[in-house]
């Protein structure tokens, strides 16, 4: 199905009112962890708006799994790399994530009506849901490196493409970025708390299949897994 979609790629500091719908794009790595979090059992995640508030909010839910970017650190218990996260289980607990780029871009655009919180692990369910949806304008928040991250613009590029129409492939996008100055930091182990594993898991097209939703819960931004079913008109590609 083909949509008249408007979309718009802007940083985290452009951003001046908050947006209808909002992809906010965190490849490396936020939301790459994100889903795996998920995909490890998590029910849920809150965004937390400061590593004091992740404090807090863990001294208050003990059983809450804190996560936060960067090296190790006390009172956290995970760092923000998929390749770490994949063997922990997190089945029915509720993570909370703080990290320099990613919640900090979820967090900016709280009051929107539908936030979506992306990467190419759950790329194609997030273009599902945005095609489901009809919407015909969709603010996509390139959260790296002042809205420059090309890991996370070509990630936006192609979800856009994909609500767009089926023909959108992977592969250049994929390309360029891997050859992202965040892969190449991750790959030379300039970023702490990562795994060898962290980029090509974080350029796994489709790894899962559900979107996920951001919404405030009382004054917490929650992030919950949102199955997509494919429509059966939906071509596949
Ligand atoms: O953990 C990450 O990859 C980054 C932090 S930094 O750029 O390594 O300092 O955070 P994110 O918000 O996931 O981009
Ligand atoms: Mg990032």
């Amino acid at each position: 199905m083909m949509t008249g979609m408007d979309s718009r790629f802007v940083g985290i500091a452009e951003l001046a009112e908050a947006p209808s719908v909002a992809v906010v794009v965190d490849v490396m790595r936020a939301f790459t962890v994100a889903a795996w979090a998920f995909g490890q059992g998590a029910e849920k995640i809150v965004l937390a708006e400061s590593l004091d508030e992740a404090l807090a909010l863990k001294a208050r839910h003990p059983d809450w799994a804190a996560l936060k970017d960067g090296p190790p650190a006390p009172g956290f218990d995970m760092v923000n790399s998929p390749g770490l996260l994949r063997s922990v289980d997190l089945r029915g607990r509720t993570v909370v994530q703080k990290t320099t780029a990613g919640t900090v871009g979820a967090l900016a655009v709280k009051e929107a009506s539908l936030v979506l919180c992306a990467g190419f692990v759950v790329a194609e369910a997030t273009a599902r849901l945005l095609r489901t949806r009809g919407s015909d304008g969709v603010t996509f928040v390139v959260t790296g490196e002042g809205g420059q991250a090309e890991e996370d613009l070509a990630c936006a590029e192609y979800i856009a493409g994909r609500v767009s129409g089926a023909g959108t492939e992977s592969a250049g996008f994929l390309r360029r970025a891997a050859r992202s100055r965040a892969a190449a930091e991750l790959a030379q182990g300039v970023r702490q708390g990562a795994h060898p594993d962290d980029v090509p898991l974080c350029l796994e097209v489709d790894r899962f299949p559900f979107a996920m939703v951001a919404a405030l819960e009382g004054s917490l931004m929650v992030v919950r897994p949102c199955a997509v079913p494919s429509p059966a008109g939906d071509a596949p590609s």
